[in-house]
């Protein structure tokens, strides 16, 4: 049996344990249409679909979704999702509800733990997206966000999404995996972008395992063996690289904080480095969270600049002027326009009051940060683009929510927040970016991803 069989062996996809039937009177209002109708109505159509929920049942209300008929509460104001973040981790789990990607992510995966084990597998990975972690990371962006621009043809349009999903696996193969080798990286590639399309199909595959020895599956069954296989030689080759220190990757500082024990110990243990398997699990996560999540969030910066003359200009001038936190405004900006992941999701394992509601155990609650993004009394004229306001201070707390908040909160945040502006940066020193035509949101498995990929026209300055 090999590691990835052992692997896919042990996860159990659907393991998310028994949920109580909740009556409807115990939970807010909402929709009493067949939980089959309401999961695609929130998966395909959430752009419409949440926000006509908010204004028939107003700030909180419930779907429901299958598999079996579970109730989703959506909650839309900021002392709601600040009620949520702050939580109880052992009430508020978050890990159960990635449980369909266990076989990909693996056991020791951030983004399937929960409670104490959350905790501890945070503090590990916590070390490599510091601020000073982050700068070392920075001049590897820059080259490469460098070098993606170089490529581009003056006078030509085309879908800066494409361009930013290449550019962001770029970067987790680089700076986060650290790989330097060309001929490993060229082994990489297809591998890990068969790995981060994780659409339905695929998913099914996961949900039942007996599928796994047919077609569609088995190749994506054989692609996870391939990309174990790589990733398993080269975690090996970096422990016993004599030039670790000197490394600025995010495996290479995982591997260097383990040896010296970053921790204060008493959870992690001082000294006690990451294993083989827990590093796989993580670079993966990391793959799956910060790729396609980054790519789209860049696409639509871009997309947004190109529409608006004067806000080009401006970021313009402060690329020109070194002014990084305006260029970060930019980003801010329209990742609170058009936020990539719609909500955050809490499963609570015991009661809970939030916003004043009594919320019965096995209830899966969350901030809706389409609703949140969107209301008026969060954001003045909510629908413009207006990078000033992450400036003035003006954005209170809790109402700009894209990467989630309190112990989950977005581990890459600043990651995203650092590759954004060093790419802005590159594209607009040597770029007038214009936008040809309108753009909507499409749902694409989780994230929210411009239906024609946010095309631009580029023009040298
Ligand atoms: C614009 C880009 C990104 C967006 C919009 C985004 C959004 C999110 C959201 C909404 C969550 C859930 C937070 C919660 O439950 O409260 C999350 C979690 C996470 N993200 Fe991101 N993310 C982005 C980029 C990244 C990057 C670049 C990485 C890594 C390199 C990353 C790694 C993770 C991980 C590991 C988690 C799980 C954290 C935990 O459970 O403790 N993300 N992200």
């Amino acid at each position: 049996m090999t590691i990835t069989d052992d692997r896919f062996a042990r996860m159990k996809p659907y393991n998310a344990g028994l949920t109580p039937r909740i009556r409807a009177r115990d939970l807010p209002p909402g929709p009493r249409w067949p939980a089959l109708l309401q999961s695609i109505a929130l998966m395909r159509f959430r752009h419409r679909f949440v926000p006509a929920l908010h204004r028939r049942y107003g700030d909180v209300f419930t779907v429901r979704v299958v598999p079996k008929g579970s109730p989703l509460v959506l909650f839309t104001r900021p002392e709601h999702a600040k009620e949520i973040f702050a939580g109880d981790p052992e009430v508020f789990h978050a890990g159960k509800g990635n449980a369909i990607l266990g076989p990909i992510m693996g056991e020791h995966s951030l983004l399937l733990q929960d409670s104490s084990e959350h905790r501890r597998a945070r503090k590990r990975l916590m070390p490599a997206f510091n601020g000073a972690a982050l700068r070392g990371y920075e001049s590897m962006v820059t080259r490469l966000a460098r070098e993606e621009v170089a490529r581009w043809t003056p006078g030509t349009t085309f879908r800066s999404l494409d361009r930013m999903n290449a550019l962001t696996l770029e970067v987790i193969l680089r700076v986060v995996f650290g790989v330097t080798d060309e001929q490993r990286l060229a082994r990489l590639r297809p591998l890990v972008n068969r790995t981060v399309d994780v659409n339905p199909v695929v998913l099914l595959g996961w949900g039942y395992p007996f599928l796994q020895r047919f077609g569609p599956w088995k190749a994506t069954v054989d692609n996870q063996r391939a990309l174990d296989e790589v990733m398993y030689a080269e975690i090996a080759e970096r422990r016993a690289a004599g030039d670790l220190h000197e490394r600025s990757d995010v495996l290479s500082r995982l591997l260097t904080v383990g040896a010296h024990g970053s921790d204060d110990g008493d959870e992690a243990g001082a000294g006690d480095g990451l294993s083989d398997a827990e590093l796989r699990d993580q670079l993966v996560t990391l793959l799956l969270a910060g790729h396609e999540t980054t790519a789209t969030a860049l696409a639509w910066t871009l997309y947004e600049l190109g529409r608006d003359a004067g806000e080009l200009a401006r970021a313009r001038a402060a690329a020109d002027a070194g002014d990084d936190a305006y260029l970060e405004a930019v980003v801010k900006e329209s990742m609170r326009l058009h936020p990539v992941i719609p909500m955050v999701l809490r499963h609570l394992t015991e009661p809970a009051t939030i916003g004043g509601r009594d919320l019965p155990r096995g209830t899966n609650v969350g901030p809706s940060i389409l609703i949140a993004h969107s209301r008026e009394d969060n954001f003045e004229d909510p629908g413009s683009f207006r990078p000033e306001r992450f400036l003035d201070g003006h954005v209170a707390p809790n109402t700009w929510i894209p990467f989630g908040g309190g112990v989950r909160r977005c581990i890459g945040a600043g990651f995203s927040l650092m590759e954004g502006v060093a790419v802005l940066r590159e594209v607009l020193a040597s770029y007038d970016v214009s936008t040809p035509a309108d753009d909507e949101p499409k749902v694409r498995n989780i994230t929210s991803v411009p239906r024609h990929g946010a095309r631009i026209t580029v023009r040298p300055r």
